[in-house]
């Protein structure tokens, strides 16, 4: 059964329907991201395979043999062609003989490992398995956390399992009752290395289940340290700090290492978000040769500084437009924090998709700089009923559609999953993105305070939608706050002058991670870090 160039003959499905499939991969050898890269790229090289979508990447313990390398782990969803005893011989071609994967022991080592999870035909029945060499449903996807966690980001929340015929997110809950540590899961954003370093760099975040005996429900919680994102406005007319020395290099890179200082004695990193056109409502903004002047050279000088600790320090480039990202990202930025959700530049997508270790901040906005003030209304006591085939669903569970309660967080998370499956078309990775719900971006004062309250519901959004058959949530995707010296918060404390708000921004940092913020976007970095570290504390136990 082998074709003449000497690899596998595959057997397509009977006239070419396209069945569905969902893989697992996992890797603990060697620079792990690389290699479930490479072997995603040539899964969507082949022309018996479409990938669909593509989950988030987690870090966990080595399960069975336990002294090894941690892992990563994920799921993809693909379509195919090819039955099942073909598509696992494509899987292994990929792992032996592209990847020259070596298999010393069971369970042991692996630079890369893709295993068939489920299978379902061209009419959406599980196709069951049970040969020598392959079985499917996968015998052991109920006993890892690594595997169902990622499948649960793919499928909506009542599917079941063909086996046990029950939904694939109670077994998943049921391992996560029984608190074992191999079950903890680290959801990673992976970062490039430092030039001359092969030290693998992440943003990393440790999502629980925690059951909430209040409302008898469980969410999925953040239980890692919150990290710092320090506002480096390098504008002249920046609504808080424009001041003129925004563009001495030696004045900013004391900044930098003042920034520092502040903050890794508490955290292992900190992001540096340098921004070189204010984003502040009917700001003037500036040509794109403008904002590369005003921004590329300080990323350089950062990464070219002896004495800052280029692992640590994560850099960030707040800009909407493709030209100014692409230049960051090759000066050496590890983020591009567009506020516009891919609204404003429709090459930026594209550019993000190209660095799948650069990370992209998908922001909620509506209209532009110039419109948006006058976008803030958001119908909250519409009926929600969502079209016959929408089945809405919070804390992975269809809630009562009826409630008006949540409609903010629908309706966001709505406009935000627009955006989301046009990143996901572009082949941006879900891996590569942080959640933003734009305070201050085309919301008033009301809608602001319920943002940051109503952040459980946008952090446990998910919906199916027939229209496209598609189903999006942002189960362990991070959230980015950016409250800082913002109108809303001189509204309610009656202070106009906005460096005057640092202390009452404080206050909106700590609630800010009670509700589930994960990245907090501020001015006063020296103040707001105490203000973080305290609610760590208090809503973490860290
Ligand atoms: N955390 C973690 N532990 C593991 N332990 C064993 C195997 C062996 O899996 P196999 O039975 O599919 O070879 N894979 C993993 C893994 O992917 N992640
Ligand atoms: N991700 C993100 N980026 C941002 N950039 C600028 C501003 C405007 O505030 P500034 O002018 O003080 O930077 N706010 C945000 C925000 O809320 N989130």
């Amino acid at each position: 059964n082998i074709n003449d160039a000497g690899q596998p003959r595959i057997t397509t499905c009977i006239n070419e329907k396209w069945a569905k499939a969902y893989l697992a991969f996992g890797s603990n050898v060697g620079d792990r991201m690389d290699y479930i890269l490479q072997a995603l790229s040539l899964l969507k090289s082949e022309s018996h395979v479409r990938v669909i979508n593509i989950s988030s990447v987690f870090e966990s313990e080595p399960m069975y043999f336990k002294d090894q390398n941690p892992f990563l782990n994920g799921c993809i969803e693909i379509s195919t062609t090819l039955i099942p005893t073909d598509l696992l011989k494509l899987c292994k071609r990929i792992e032996y003989l592209d990847l020259k994967r070596t298999k010393d022991f069971d369970n042991g080592p692996r630079s890369i490992d893709l295993d068939i999870i489920l299978y379902f035909d061209a009419n959406g029945n599980s196709i069951q398995v049970n040969e020598s060499d392959l079985i499917v449903p996968h015998p052991r996807m109920l006993e890892r956390t690594f595997v169902l966690e990622p499948l649960c980001e793919l499928i909506p929340p009542l599917v079941t399992h063909p086996l046990s015929a029950e939904p694939i997110v109670d077994h998943l809950q049921q391992l996560y009752d029984e608190q074992r540590p191999e079950d903890i899961l680290w959801k990673v954003i992976p970062l490039r290395n430092i030039p001359g370093s092969n030290k693998e760099r992440f943003l990393k975040y440790k999502t629980v289940t925690q059951y909430d005996d209040l409302t008898g429900t469980s969410q999925r919680v953040t239980v890692s340290p919150t990290t710092m994102m320090a506002i480096m406005n390098t504008t002249p007319d920046s609504f808080s700090d424009g001041s003129t020395d925004n563009t001495d290099v030696d004045i900013l890179l004391k900044r930098v290492e003042t920034i520092c200082n502040d903050v890794l004695n508490h955290y292992e990193n900190v992001i540096i978000d340098i921004g070189g056109c204010s984003t502040r409502p009917n700001s003037v903004q500036p040509t794109t040769e403008e904002e590369l002047i005003r921004t590329i050279f300080l990323i350089k000088a950062i990464r070219s500084h002896p004495t800052i600790p280029q692992e640590k320090v994560i850099l960030s480039i707040d800009t909407y437009r493709g030209k100014v990202a692409q230049q960051a990202i090759e000066a050496g930025v590890d983020i591009i924090n567009d506020i516009s959700g891919g609204n404003f530049d429709d090459t930026l997508f594209e550019i993000v998709a190209q660095y799948p270790k650069v990370a992209y901040v998908l922001s909620h906005i509506r209209g532009d700089i110039t419109t948006m003030t006058k976008c803030a209304s958001y119908d909250l006591n519409s009926e929600y009923n969502p079209p016959e085939s929408c089945i809405d669903y919070l804390n992975t569970k269809p809630c009562d559609t009826g409630s008006k309660k949540y409609n903010l967080s629908r309706i966001i998370g709505g406009e935000l999953s627009v955006r989301y499956k046009k990143a996901i078309d572009a082949s941006v990775l879900r891996s590569q993105l942080i959640l933003d719900p734009g305070i201050g971006f085309a919301k008033n004062l009301k809608e602001n305070l319920s943002v940051i309250k109503q952040l459980p519901l946008l952090k446990n959004y998910s919906l199916y939608d027939d229209s496209d058959q598609r189903y999006v949530n942002f189960r362990n995707i991070p959230v980015l706050l950016g409250p800082s010296r913002k109108k809303f918060i001189g509204t309610v404390t009656k202070e106009d002058i906005p460096e005057n708000r640092d202390f009452a921004t404080g206050s909106v940092v700590a609630s800010s991670i009670g509700f589930g913020a994960d990245i907090v976007r501020v001015h006063n970095v020296r103040d707001c870090v105490k203000s973080a570290v305290l609610a760590d504390a208090l809503y973490k136990s860290i």
